[in-house]
């Protein structure tokens, strides 16, 4: 069975991935969903009254995420009846502050346009490699829209928004194939714009469209009216926001490696919560794994995931649509019977890191067969060896390489606390997965 001690970083600041010595068997229960908390966040922000989020994901994300409303005048804190859940009261928007966006995508592209309704100057920095992340798309669709922005002529982090209290707003045309977030950044604050807002996108294919579609969604469960029935368009009247009483889901992407524990193990894990119906992206995890060979169920208890029978397969498969789950799947590929094929994901070469550069150097480094190409992943299966994952700042490769460790002796992760991105319990919520596959039966 798995060894169930803690593991902690060791003194060199490695952490030795766990070797599963079994099948996993587990419940694991996750944190809120990244994505959730943050548009519920700035929705809040902009409602008349205070709302109340039940479950928030509290991580580096989300995190910096309340920080930038509180600089921009919001009172975000614990509910005095129940910590865990946050009360949003929103305030006139503020300038005079500074945001960090530290590495998060969110914040980067959900708050200029929030920081664009407040009267005064707004700074926004980030981390060393947040200026890498693309941004210029909405700089100028901001622009286009009537705010001024200063950010001499970088078209990335560090810039100044100078709101004066309101946007003009109306129709703008983009190209949103660098990222979804472009769309649902500008959305997000559309109703509060004086002629409303219009979004055409103008270019290659959108990704992570199920984030757009989670931006209107929550955008109707906040009272706003919106449309999105004309191709490539998406349409937000002038309105009111609504204050929030809402549970967030389990983040759903965050599951990718626990799911995939149970097919590289031959063991079954559980998620308790797993949504019937829900806009998030990881729920396309149902259907890859079943396709990469796991037997699938999704009940009241939650979605469970059985591996076994006949190994893990390997694919071909476009994960345009849910891009973030690239890096676990690519290390369960690089763990299949045969070869696969990652396509439809040249914009996370944008993401946290070049994620295609990354993965194919860290799984080759650990004698694997990877190829870049201009839009994924070439992997053949080749037998791995230990050695040091290097992660990038990027949690999602923390995530990767853990689950090579369940059955690659020798795999030592770099900077693991980077996981703290979206999920700062990982560590605890793995060697949990792990010990409770020790239990006695
Ligand atoms: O709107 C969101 O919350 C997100 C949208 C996606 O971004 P991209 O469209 O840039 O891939 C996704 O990858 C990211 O993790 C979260
Ligand atoms: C791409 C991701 O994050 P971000 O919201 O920073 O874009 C991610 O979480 O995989």
């Amino acid at each position: 069975m798995p060894s169930a001690d803690p593991s902690p970083p060791g003194p060199d600041g490695l952490w030795a991935a766990p070797l599963a010595t079994g099948p996993v068997q587990a419940v694991v229960t996750l944190p809120g969903s990244k994505s959730l908390t943050n548009r519920y966040l700035v929705l809040s922000a902009h409602a008349q009254e205070s709302s109340r989020l039940r479950s928030p994901l509290r991580s580096r994300d989300t995190l910096l995420m309340a920080q930038a409303l509180r600089e921009l005048g919001c009172e975000v804190g614990g509910a005095p009846d129940q910590p865990a859940d946050w009360i949003v009261t929103p305030h006139t928007l503020r300038g005079g502050g500074t945001v960090d966006c530290g590495l998060a995508g969110n914040v980067m592209r959900f708050v200029p346009p929030v920081a664009a309704l407040a009267a005064g100057p707004v700074a926004f920095i980030g981390d060393a490699h947040a200026a890498a992340r693309p941004m210029s798309v909405i700089l100028e669709a901001l622009r286009a829209l009537g705010v001024e922005i200063h950010d001499e002529g970088r078209g990335s982090l560090p810039f100044t928004v100078r709101g004066r209290g309101a946007v003009r707003g109306g129709a703008v045309t983009l190209d949103a194939s660098a990222s979804s977030q472009f769309v649902s950044g500008l959305l997000l604050s559309g109703p509060r714009f004086e002629h409303g807002l219009t979004v055409h996108h103008d270019g290659k294919s959108v990704p992570s469209l199920p984030h757009i579609e989670m931006t209107m969604e929550t955008l109707r469960d906040a009272g706003a009216m919106v449309d999105d029935t004309t191709p490539h368009t998406w349409h937000v009247e002038p309105s009111e926001i609504n204050s929030l009483d809402v549970v967030v889901e389990p983040d759903l992407s965050n599951a990718a490696q626990f799911l995939a524990a149970a097919l590289v193990t031959g063991g079954r894990v559980r998620i308790p919560g797993w949504p019937q119906y829900t806009t998030q992206g990881g729920d396309a995890l149902r259907d890859i794994l079943d396709r990469m060979g796991a037997d699938i169920v999704l009940d009241r208890d939650g979605l469970t995931i059985t591996g076994g029978g006949g190994g893990i397969h390997g694919l071909d498969i476009d994960l345009h649509d849910s891009s973030e789950l690239t890096p676990v799947i690519a290390a369960l590929c690089a763990l299949a019977e045969r070869p696969s094929v990652i396509r439809g994901v040249a914009h996370i070469r944008g993401h946290e890191t070049d994620r295609l550069a990354a993965l194919a150097t860290e799984l080759n480094a650990l004698g694997g067969d990877v190829r870049e190409t201009e839009d994924g992943l070439r992997i053949r299966p080749r037998p791995l060896h230990g050695g040091t994952f290097h992660t990038y700042a990027d949690h999602r490769m923390v995530m990767a390489a853990a689950l090579l460790g369940l059955v690659v002796p020798g795999i030592h992760v770099e900077n693991v606390a980077t996981v703290a991105k979206t999920l700062p319990t990982f560590v605890d919520l793995w060697d949990g997965m792990l010990g409770q596959s020790q239990a006695p039966a």
